[in-house]
């Protein structure tokens, strides 16, 4: 890790939505999720690693009975373009005729998500839906129409940084989301 190229891309990124533009994103979110799913008693799967700032902020924000678990699957490591995806850690409580749904931070090519919700449907899920903080804007996504549920911000087609998105590792841990100077 080199810490001066850490610190130099938070100091020449340019932030595209503030933590409050995030944090009103973050109540719409909540607030749709409520309509939706307030009696269905949920199973809420956060995806590792990126999905940690986004269950974080708004799970507390749901106040209905609902129970969380993780999983982890990755596709993405230390690199700006994804690969095939490696399941880290697979869901393990039985979903079987539960409404299930996935919290993560982006939803960008959707190969991610379209494979956890496979995997969900498979293992008899009633319903599996998506919440992201956000959608990133462009015609690469796995199939044509892929859409999250949920979705707090449309982002454009930039490599960002913050609320759970990394820079090599790093810058997770803002709620403002950052896009890298030249990518
Ligand atoms: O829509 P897609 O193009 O499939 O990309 C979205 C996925 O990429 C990131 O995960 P990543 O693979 O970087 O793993 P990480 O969360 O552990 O960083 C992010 O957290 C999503 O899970
Ligand atoms: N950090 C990060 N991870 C991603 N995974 C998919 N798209 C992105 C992105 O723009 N940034």
């Amino acid at each position: 890790m080199n810490r001066d190229e850490i610190v130099n891309v938070m100091r020449e990124a340019d932030c595209l939505h503030s933590d409050a533009e995030v944090s009103a994103a973050l109540d719409r979110m909540a607030a749709a999720i409520t309509e939706r799913l307030h009696d269905k008693n949920p199973l809420v799967y956060v995806v590792l690693n990126g999905g940690i700032i986004a269950a974080g902020q708004l799970l507390p924000r749901l106040k209905f009975p609902l129970e969380v678990a993780y999983l982890h699957a990755t596709r993405y490591g230390d690199k700006t373009q994804g690969g095939g995806l490696v399941w880290k850690v697979k869901p393990t409580q039985d979903m079987h005729e539960r409404t299930v749904l996935i919290i993560d931070d982006i939803l960008d090519e959707g190969n991610t998500l379209a494979a956890i919700l496979d995997y969900c449907r498979e293992m008899g899920a009633a319903e599996a839906l998506t919440a992201v903080v956000v959608n990133k804007l462009h015609d690469r996504k796995a199939f044509p129409g892929l859409k999250g549920d949920f979705v707090g911000l449309d982002v454009e087609d930039r490599f960002l940084f913050g609320c759970g998105m990394d820079y090599k590792g790093f810058w997770r841990n803002t709620l403002g989301i950052y896009a890298v100077k030249g990518l």
